[in-house]
Parts: C-alpha cells; structure tokens; sequence
C-alpha cells in the first residue's frame, strides 16, 4: 500500500470505537458495554474520512508502505469520537446575569418570565441585534464548545417569535454552518415562547400561517437549511393542543421533530412526541411512566439536560427510569443565557453525579445517541436539484453521523470487529 494518507494516530492506550456493528443507536446494556481497542491506532485518508481502526501492530503491517502527512504518537493517550451536543440556544444578544440574583432570592424561571424577563428579555435584545453580531457571538461560543470537544451540535432559534428575527436566526445558524469547522444540526423554535401581546392562538397562528410558509420557501429555494422544528410545550407556554398543530406542521414540511417537554410540570409532551414520530424530546424532568413507555416503543430519543436541572434547582430528570425502559437517552449543554456551559464533559460529569449515570453511559449518550437522526429515505429531487428528506418518523431508523468527515464525526460509525477490542464497562 503506498497512496498519500492525511494523519496517523499511532500506539494509543485507548481507542473508544463506542460501537462496532454499524449501530445507530445504543439502549440499555448496549450503552453500559462501549467497544474499545487497548493500543490502537487509526489511519485517516487524503479524503478526511477514517479509513482504518485497530489494534496497532495490525496497522503497522498493514501501512508499512504508506505515506501520511502527519503522525501522531498518542502513546499513554485515550482517542475519543467527537462529542456531540443536542440542545442549544447559541444565537442570542442580551446579558442576563441580573437574573441569577434573582433567582439566588427564591424567584423561579416561570417567575422571571412571567414578569417579563427571561426569554422576553433575550427576545428584545436579539430583534435588536444586527446580524453579523448575532454571527461574531455565535462563532465564539462554537469556539468554545469545539475546545472543549464538541463536533456536531444542535442550534436553535427562538429569540425573535416573529418572522424577521427567527429568519435572522436561522441565516446566522445557517453562515456558521457554512463557514465554521464544526458540524451544526439547525432548528426552528419560532415557538419557543409568547410573543409579548399576543395569545397562545394568535402566536400558533402567525407560526402556522405566517412562519412556516416562508420558511418552507426559503429551503425550497435552497437558500435555508433547517433540519428539526422546535416548540416550548409548558404551562403558560404553548399548550398540549397548540404544540400538536406547530409540530405536525412542521413534520409536514419534513422537519424532524425535536421540542421541549415535560421541564416544569407534566404535559404529557412525551406521550404527544411518541404519538407524532418525534426524533427527540428535551428535559423530561417532569415526565411520567406512561411518558417513558411511549418514548420506548417510538424509538423517541430523550435529551437530558443536567444544567437545567442545576441552574434552577429542578428535580433530577429520570435518567435512570428512562434507561432502564430501554429509551434512548442522549444529552445535551442547553446552553442559553441562562445557562452558560459549552462543555460536554462538564454535562457528563453532572449527569453521572446527579443523574447517576454511569461513564460509559454519559459517553453513549454524548456521542452517538446525541447524534441521532431519521434515516435519509430515498431522496426527492426538488426543482433546481434540491434535494430533501421525507418526513422522519418512528418507523424510520435513525443514522449517526458517520458520514462526516473524521475529527468531525460523533462516532457514530460503522467499524470492524479487530482482535483486541473490548467492551469499556
Ligand atoms: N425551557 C426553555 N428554553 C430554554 C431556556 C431558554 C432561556 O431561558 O433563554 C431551556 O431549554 O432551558
Ligand atoms: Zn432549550
């Protein structure tokens, strides 16, 4: 063999694989025994793609002609995938650390957005904001994250609730996506709140008829891309009845569906996800056994947030509950302006402590199960040579990111059994 590779990483003591029969998910005992090589090394090819795992003596033999551009010796070192992130709200203006006070003096998060702060506050301040700020603060958070091992990451909008910002949003998401080094999964949350002055009905409304027409224009004409659409379903948010009717929409312009349930007080958001084929549900801390039976036969994936639980003194979501019923559970930073952690291993951490996950667990969950997504259906050519999905659903099989390039993959990759591989318990 002697073609031009790009890198060689050599003689690791660890390399995670996470899984190695081309899984697209992993559940219960599959998440507790994660598939490792005690000394490897990894070859990747002039394309960015791995081209070759395993135990290092095997790749030494196999590439002893070839030529790399780069080694490296990760002697004594442990080679992890790309960590995946699958809830945040980056895009956004507006500082609002006067709000920790207030809550530090007893007020809840529904108090301070009652009263106008919160989402509110970030709302006035990101209408606001011009769009290439918007984008110069987006990309140093991505930075941020990226440094701290995140390769893909879910984004949302929502701090517009109106058409010109959520599409300002989406635009920005939408230029980091193209010009970043970091993998971006865009959402629409255009319900993400009330807009002030409106009521529930008039703000379903205006996202029925006004928002998601254009948006549907804007990504047939290839200008938009927005993978999963996104609703705050709560108490004195969007109820049970208007959430059904934003999600199913935008299932019906084939976003997946990707929302908030559950958080303060149970909605029976996790019995609706698993009803419409909802990819994934977020928070869950108040979610039921009916909820958690439902999320398990859909296939519905729960993102779990320890900061959320952290930062406003919540109970522990079910982690362990939803584990055990076989759901499959993923985690994410939440990062937003009210809790401000770009770091996947810190989100490990506490999902280990106060979750009571177990570390091959969180790593699962960090990684190929935060990277899930419906299976692309044989595609659909629009006019102009679009392409798109068809619509996700809980029949579809969800797909890990395997077909980004190395150094920016969760892991999520079809592998081959090697001698020396073991199970990380
Ligand atoms: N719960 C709703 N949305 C965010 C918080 C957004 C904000 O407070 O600005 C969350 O996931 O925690
Ligand atoms: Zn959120």
């Amino acid at each position: 063999m002697s073609s031009n590779h790009r890198l060689l990483v050599k003689n690791a003591k660890q390399v995670v694989l996470i899984c190695n029969s081309g899984e697209k998910y992993l559940t219960k005992h599959g998440m507790k025994n994660l598939c490792v090589i005690e000394n490897g090394s990894i070859v990747i090819g002039s394309d960015g793609l791995i081209k070759a795992v395993g135990p290092a003596e095997t790749i030494r033999a196999q590439y002893s002609e070839a030529a790399f551009d780069k080694v490296i010796d990760a002697t004594g070192m442990c080679v992890l995938p790309g960590l995946v992130d699958a809830h945040t709200h980056p895009v956004w203006a507006g500082d609002r650390v006067h709000e920790f006070a207030m809550k530090l003096a007893g007020a809840t998060y529904m108090d301070v957005h009652r009263a106008g702060g919160g989402i509110h506050f970030t709302v006035e301040h990101t209408r606001a904001a011009a769009a290439l700020d918007l984008l110069a603060s987006l990309s140093s958070r991505l930075v941020r994250m990226q440094r701290a091992g995140t390769t893909l990451v879910e984004c949302k909008s929502g701090y517009g609730l109106e058409l010109r910002t959520e599409l300002k949003m989406l635009e920005v998401i939408e230029e980091a996506r193209r010009t970043l080094p970091i993998n971006i999964s865009s959402t629409y949350c255009g319900a993400h709140a009330v807009p002030k002055g409106k009521t529930v009905a008039e703000a379903t409304e205006d996202i029925l008829q006004v928002q998601l027409p254009r948006l549907k224009e804007q990504m047939s004409a290839g200008k938009l891309r927005v993978d999963n659409i996104d609703v705050f379903c709560e108490q004195g948010v969007f109820d049970l009845s208007s959430t059904r009717s934003i999600l199913q929409a935008g299932k019906n312009l084939g976003l997946n569906i990707n929302f908030h349930g559950d958080e303060l007080h149970p909605m029976n958001s996790a019995q609706l996800g698993a009803e419409l084929g909802a990819l994934a549900i977020s928070h869950l801390e108040e979610v039921t056994d009916e909820g958690i039976a439902a999320m398990a036969k859909a296939k519905t994936a729960a993102v779990l947030l320890p900061t959320t639980a952290y930062i406003l003194r919540l109970p522990q979501p079910r982690a362990r509950d939803l584990l055990e019923a076989g759901v499959i559970v993923a985690l994410g930073s939440d990062f937003n302006p009210n809790a401000y952690c770009c770091s996947m291993p810190i989100v490990m951490h506490l999902a280990c402590v106060n979750m009571r996950m177990s570390m091959p667990e969180a790593l699962a969950a960090a990684t190929i199960n935060a990277a899930l997504r419906p299976r692309p259906l044989p595609h659909t050519r629009l006019p102009g040579g679009q392409q798109t999905w068809r619509p996700a659903g809980p029949q579809h099989h969800a797909v890990g990111a395997s077909d980004l390039p190395a150094g920016r993959t969760s892991g999520a990759r079809p592998l081959r059994r090697h001698q020396g591989q073991r199970r990380l318990r």
